[in-house]
């Protein structure tokens, strides 16, 4: 009597991974697909009569080599009107000087620097910024990181994609050809923004799921007024997630723009990037908890491996076999997903692309599992409690903390 029922669920079991296994195939088809159709499209030559004003918040926290050069590049947009408004939390920060010397060199540009921030809740990005977010000239607003370098024509591309019925742009995130190499860890940033990462981000954008990442992104005023403003999401560490959900709730569509946002942070290393990410997986597991198992199961590896069982228990095939096909399908559908990305010459060799790539699979299944088993998040210089839904609690050195 045992047996059967046990080959039944057996056969249950392969039947369900199975189905996984070719679902998650999809994400690579849509992506190429969408990637291809969305990604690096020209800007018209004929452009609409007028172009709306842009305010853009720069949130600011110290200086690494790269970010005078970077805040150079929004001094030189190609875009008729619109403002930089620099928000420094902290007087003695050194990113003031740098931003001086710009506004120096660049008269003409609107560019000012808001100094202080305004605590309206647990978020340091929002609190920094609300200085700035309260005076804007304009309308329509970008919260742009400070580790971005922006082309001449980004900032008119988002616009152009702004439609009626458009409230928020955002780019995909990618990360520009690093002229002075930080080594191994410039290539896997690049690797997994232009692989995994790029394909979740396509394909949960062409399906419309909110998948928002921050670090640049532009939106409508004063729809995010109707929603409590800036403040009524500085409650959450994501703001990004929430801000996008909360346009989407109001009817309003989120799209991802041409060009995939540019980070050039100026320093790096493996663990860095890796608690980047660790950090992120809680922020996702935090409030969308279905994540804490979709995520793992949608790892190649992961995938493969239950892939390969169910097609042995199924079809009677080599379980090897079908495990290093997968892999090496996998590998080849990532890379073409990295050209689309790119759209240009790799400016590291194959082979040190399939190093990272290699290296970024192998480990991810150690980030996802770092980023279950704990909720506390370490940001910058701050430490915070993230709890169900993802509202966030800020921890104080020592045993006490506030909840604001
Ligand atoms: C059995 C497997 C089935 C499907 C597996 C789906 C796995 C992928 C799901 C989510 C990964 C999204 C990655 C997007 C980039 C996120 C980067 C990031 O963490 N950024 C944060 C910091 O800026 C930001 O706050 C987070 C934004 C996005 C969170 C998205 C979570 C919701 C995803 C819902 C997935 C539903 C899948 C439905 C499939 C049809
Ligand atoms: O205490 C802080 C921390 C960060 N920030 C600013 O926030 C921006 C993003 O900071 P980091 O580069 O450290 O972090 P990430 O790139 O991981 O941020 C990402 O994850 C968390 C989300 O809230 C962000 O919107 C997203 O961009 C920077 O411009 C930084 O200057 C502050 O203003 N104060």
């Amino acid at each position: 009597m045992m047996a059967p029922a046990i080959d039944y669920t057996i056969a249950g079991l392969a039947i369900f991974f199975f189905g996984v296994w070719c679902f998650l195939w999809s994400f690579h088809i849509v992506a190429i697909i969408y990637g291809k159709y969305k990604l690096y499209r020209k800007i018209p030559a004929v452009l609409p009569d007028s172009l709306p004003g842009v305010s853009i918040l720069k949130p600011l926290t110290g200086v690494d080599a790269h970010l005078y050069d970077n805040l150079e590049t929004y001094f030189v947009l190609n875009y008729p009107t619109y403002e930089l408004l620099f928000c420094i939390q902290d007087e003695s920060d050194p990113a003031q000087m740098v931003v001086r010397s710009l506004i120096e060199k660049y008269p003409k540009v609107d560019a000012r620097i808001l100094q202080g921030g305004k605590k309206v809740g647990i978020n340091p990005k929002i609190n920094n910024m609300m200085s700035g977010y309260e005076v804007c000239k304009y309308d329509l607003f970008m919260i742009s990181d400070c580790n971005i370098k922006m082309k001449p024509d980004t900032l008119l591309d988002m616009v152009l994609h702004l439609k009626d019925d458009v409230g928020e742009i955002h780019q995909i995130p990618f990360t520009c050809d690093r002229e002075d190499r930080l080594g191994f860890s410039s290539i896997l940033e690049k690797v997994y923004f232009g692989t995994v990462h790029a394909k979740q981000y396509l394909f949960l954008n062409a399906l419309g799921v909110n998948c928002t990442t921050g670090m640049s992104s532009m939106m409508r005023k004063n729809v995010l007024e109707e929603a409590g403003g800036l403040k009524a999401f500085a409650k959450y560490l994501a703001e990004d997630y929430f801000i996008a959900q909360a346009f989407l709730d109001r009817g309003w569509k989120v799209q991802i723009s041409s060009f995939p946002a540019l980070q050039n942070a100026g320093t790096g290393s493996v663990s860095g990037f890796q608690n980047r990410l660790v950090r992120w997986g809680k922020l996702r597991f935090a409030m969308c908890p279905a994540n804490r198992i979709m995520e793992p199961f949608s790892d190649c590896l992961v995938n493969g491996i239950n892939g390969a069982w169910s097609a042995a228990v199924l079809f009677n095939i080599s379980g090897l076999a079908f495990f290093f096909v997968h892999l090496l399908t996998w590998f080849l559908l990532d890379y073409l997903i990295f050209l689309i990305m790119q759209n240009g010459p790799m400016t590291f060799s194959k082979f040190e692309f399939v190093v990272a790539w290699m290296f970024r699979e192998i480990t991810s299944i150690f980030i996802l599992l770092k980023a279950e088993v704990s909720t506390v998040v370490q940001w910058r210089a701050k430490k915070f409690r993230l709890r169900y839904g993802g509202v966030v609690e800020e921890m104080r050195e020592g045993p006490k903390q506030f909840v604001l």
